[in-house]
């Protein structure tokens, strides 16, 4: 991977990084032994978590267009886009399936704390740079995280399998790569004080990803 402002970000916060992409929820459900009662804790914030994430990815779409001079970035972030559509049904089937009630769960502090943070993001006032950089982590996170669950040697079991495949499967890692590229441009290009802007954000988002699992053990 080449040594982009991004790597240098990870490398300076490795244990939080680490923290946030080998997190113990995700190590239990790689490992066969995760509290079905955890999955469903993390399930139902998730959705909640996602019905505020597609405002945010479409107000990066909206930065793009107005923002970035390669027309290759509105057409990644529009990928990204789509691909939620799909993701909300299949919330909604995993959901019936495991007789958790959507339309009942209560948001609880750390799902309330991220969405505060994609409400500051979805602002005009936050640069294109910034928010496609949080864009990255954000999904990064969740990447990195579930595609330990789909190695040769995981004892992941069946039933959590779909989960693991949405946001670990090789396209989606392909597409996280994409945006990847996209904010490493503009961060080798941004002015140092929206660099700035942009690593509070990176920084805020794998701790706000900590306590987001920290969540599923309730
Ligand atoms: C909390 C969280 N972070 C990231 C993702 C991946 N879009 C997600 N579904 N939920």
């Amino acid at each position: 991977m080449e040594r982009g402002v991004l790597e240098r970000w990870i490398k300076e916060n490795e244990g939080l990084y680490v923290e946030a992409t080998r997190h113990p929820f995700i190590l239990s459900i790689r490992d066969g032994t995760v509290d079905f009662s955890a999955y469903k804790r993390w399930l139902e914030q998730d959705y909640l978590f996602i019905r505020n994430f597609v405002p945010f990815v479409a107000s990066v779409l909206v930065k793009a267009s107005r923002e970035s001079e390669d027309d290759s970035d509105m057409e990644t972030i529009l990928g990204g886009m789509a691909a939620l559509h799909d993701e909300i049904l299949w919330f909604k089937k995993e959901a019936s399936k495991w007789n958790v009630q959507l339309s009942h769960v209560v948001p609880q502090n750390a799902t309330e704390a991220y969405c505060r943070l994609l409400e500051i993001l979805i602002n005009p006032e936050t640069d294109y740079t910034t928010a496609v950089t949080a864009f990255w982590t954000i999904e990064a996170v969740y990447q990195q995280s579930f595609s330990l669950c789909l190695k040769s040697d995981s004892k992941t079991v069946a039933e959590l399998m779909e989960a693991c495949r949405r946001w670990g499967n090789d396209d989606f890692g392909t597409y996280c790569e994409s945006l990847r590229r996209i904010a490493n441009r503009h961060l080798a290009n941004a002015q140092e004080s929206v660099r700035k802007k942009a690593e509070e954000a990176f920084k805020l988002i794998l701790q706000l990803e900590v306590d987001f699992w920290n969540m599923s053990f309730g």
